[in-house]
């Protein structure tokens, strides 16, 4: 976490003010892009993607002071509004004049902290205010340098504009008609007439004739800018009405006009949409159906945020519209950067006493735990600190601390976690073990495995056994756990801020694929967990993903193949209950006791919970997550003994995971058989010797 960004407070985030993204917005399509350059922005606030990033950034006002006459004074920012450019030649090159001369002398002061916008707006608009009332005592000199400042003045106010950085102070009053001058008409080349310049009959064509050139020079280029300003905005395209639109479907709108989406005027339709269709009986267009509404919104919403057609669509409809809209704007923010305190290694009381000394700013991640810790701002890298690489935390998403939690891992107890990499959760459940028991913590990837050793080793973790299975082998490769935690791999919808490459990347392909191994997997924790266990029993089946095709459809498959297992409460204080019935599909009542967690209501990470309870063995006609046959699954369960088959040599060598060294061993081997002879009083020194045959006397 970088210097000065600062988090908002884990908890429901507040509303989004739509009034300011719509003047920031405003703000940003007014600015010049050199000075957007030069700021450092807040990355923690709500921004839509893309442009709409760029937008929000270049939309902040930075202080700027303009040195004119030797004075330092306030200047209003530059804006800039294109479209408004058809000004006489003459006064356009005047004003551009003195914004160079301006510019010059230009400080942006950049002190580096996060910019609030709402003052800088408020600043902004004061100093605006203040350089009109200026204008208007120049204007009032009434003198011929004074009129033609007032003419300035004028396109200044109505362009929004350009000169705005030559902001004059009230010193200004006092100034000589000259320096007037100075200030205002110092371009030789501005096309106007000078009081000195003398119109004679042999030059009055002439100059005609160039000024004739320079109106049509002028108002090509004023054409242009207006065509680059569309190509910006898109505006003819868009202002129609809501179904009117921008994609090349409304008549008479210029192919120029539909390249780029103006995301100001997109928001305001989604927002409008939504409201119809929230109240739709009363604001409905006339011959307009729900589905039209709701086909513009979801094309909208893939414009907007960036989403694929398909996947926009299955994320809007698990929620009512205006609630979509919130949970679609909390993926465009980071959630709070979290760190959970080690047990086995200190106490979050010490640990947030280590890191404040550090200049860290943090606090308690809320009631529900008591090892989370929320860091506001840190001036060090929280991956590297002394107590990060003493393993005294684990920077971890609060979601993730859920599953763990209603696992509920026991001391003593014997613990699977069926995909543990890089190990937050198998970390978290050993803490609370207090490294007695056993965990397997397993996981099908062995470059993601060599993560969870380092997490296991730096946090001081000696319960565990780290596995390299597919896990749909178990339980033929080990069974009869007291708890079975499953993390399940996933389409990963709930961390989209994270990794905004799932609003493209996920295809109905992966929303086939991924239910079909999520509901494999679960069969396969059901099977290795002991029914009979005294302490436990349970399973748990996460995902960090809010689809219902990847949670409630997989827990529902368990149960209608498993009717050994049942739901029971996770026993987390807060979460959104499970759904019973969305879109068509019905599941088990007890689905309540499961939970979900949404980035825009808790803003938590996107997560699913649900705890089940074995009740007895696995019926014998079941069928394996493996596909393998109930007698085999059944001799699995009832023989809770470890039955890792062994691996032939070869596989061994060329396995950098989990391979022995040779050599090693063998001098360990050596070791032990002479331990073993001198134990039972053998000389290891002679083994190997033949008997020396005793002769007869
Ligand atoms: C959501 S991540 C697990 C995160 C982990 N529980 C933690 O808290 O750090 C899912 C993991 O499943 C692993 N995985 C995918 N398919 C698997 C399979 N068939 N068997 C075991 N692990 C698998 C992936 O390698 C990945 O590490």
């Amino acid at each position: 976490m970088g210097v000065g960004r600062r988090m908002q407070k884990q908890g429901p985030p507040p509303p989004l003010d739509e009034s300011k993204v719509t003047r920031k917005r405003k703000e940003f399509q007014n600015q010049d892009a050199p000075d957007t350059k030069k700021r450092k922005f807040d990355k923690n606030s709500k921004s839509a993607p893309g442009t709409y990033g760029r937008s929000r950034a270049a939309s902040t006002k930075p202080k700027v002071t303009a040195k004119v006459d030797d004075r330092k004074v306030k200047a209003a920012p530059k804006t800039k509004q294109p479209q408004a450019r058809k000004v006489p030649a003459a006064k356009s090159k005047k004003v551009v004049s003195v914004e160079a001369s301006a510019s010059d002398d230009l400080e942006v002061l950049e002190d580096g902290s996060d910019i609030d916008m709402s003052e800088d707006l408020d600043m902004a608009e004061n100093g605006l205010e203040g350089f009109k009332a200026q204008l208007d005592d120049i204007e009032s000199d009434g003198e011929d340098e004074g009129s033609s400042i007032g003419a300035e003045g004028d396109d200044f106010l109505g362009l929004g504009s350009e000169a705005s950085d030559s902001v004059v102070d009230s010193e200004d009053e006092g100034l000589s008609q000259a320096a007037r001058r100075a200030i205002w008409s110092e371009d030789e080349d501005d096309g106007s007439l000078s009081d000195t310049e003398q119109l004679t009959a042999s030059n009055i064509a002439g100059l005609s004739k160039q000024l004739d050139r320079e109106q049509a020079q002028e108002a090509a280029e004023a054409q242009a800018e207006l065509e680059e300003a569309q190509l910006q905005t898109n505006i003819l395209g868009d202002q129609d009405g809501m179904f009117s639109d921008s994609d090349g479907d409304a008549e008479g709108v210029p192919k120029i006009a539909r390249l780029a989406p103006d995301l100001q005027f997109l928001r305001q339709r989604i927002s409008e949409a939504i409201r119809v269709l929230d109240n739709f009986s009363q604001l409905a267009e006339e011959g307009r159906s729900r589905s039209d509404y709701m086909q513009k919104l979801l094309k909208d919403i893939c414009t907007y945020y960036g989403y694929s057609p398909f996947l926009a669509e299955k994320l809007f409809l698990l929620f009512p519209p205006k609630e979509a809209l919130a949970f679609f704007d909390a993926n465009e923010t980071p959630r709070p950067v979290v760190l959970r305190t080690n047990t086995l290694r200190t106490s979050r009381r010490q640990l947030a006493q280590a890191l404040i000394s550090r200049g860290v700013s943090l606090e308690p991640v809320g009631k529900w735990s008591k090892v989370g810790l929320q860091v506001f701002e840190s001036p060090v890298p929280l991956g590297a600190t002394p107590e990060y690489l003493s393993g005294q935390y684990m920077l971890q998403a609060a979601a993730s601390f859920l599953p763990v939690m209603a696992l509920a891992p026991q001391e003593h107890e014997r613990v699977l976690d069926m995909a543990s990499a890089p190990g937050g959760k198998t970390t978290y459940a050993a803490a609370l073990m207090r490294n007695t028991g056993c965990i397997f913590a397993n996981d099908a990837n062995k470059q993601r495995a060599k993560g969870l050793i380092g997490n296991i080793h730096r946090m001081g973790v000696k319960n565990t056994v780290i596995c390299n299975y597919n896990a749909l082998e178990f339980p033929k490769v080990m069974g009869g756990f007291d708890r079975v935690l499953l993390d399940a791999p996933c389409s990963g919808t709930g961390v989209i801020s994270k990794d905004p490459s799932v609003k493209t990347n996920k295809t109905e392909k992966d929303f086939l694929r991924l239910p079909h191994l999520q509901k494999q997997l679960l069969l396969a924790a059901i099977d290795s967990t002991d029914h009979a266990s005294k302490t436990g029993g349970y399973i748990v089946y996460s995902t960090c993903s809010v689809t219902v095709e990847e949670n409630e459809q997989v827990v529902q498959y368990a149960l209608s193949r498993r009717p050994n297992v049942k739901i029971v409460p996770t026993g987390l204080p807060f979460g959104r209950e499970g759904f019973t019935n969305i879109m068509g599909k019905k599941f088990d009542a007890s689905m309540k006791e499961t939970r979900r967690f949404y980035p825009h209501v808790q803003n938590l990470d996107g997560f699913f919970v649900c705890k089940l309870k074995k009740t007895g063995l696995t019926p014998a006609n079941a069928v394996h997550a493996n596909g393998v046959g109930a007698g085999v699954v059944k001799a699995a369960e009832e023989e809770a003994v470890d039955r890792t088959p062994l691996r032939d040599e070869e596989e061994e060598k060329a396995d950098e995971f989990g391979g022995w060294d040779e050599e090693e061993d063998a001098q360990y081997i050596e070791r032990a058989k002479k331990k073993s002879m001198r134990r039972r009083g053998l000389n290891p020194k002679l083994a190997g010797r033949k008997p020396v045959e005793k002769k007869a006397s």
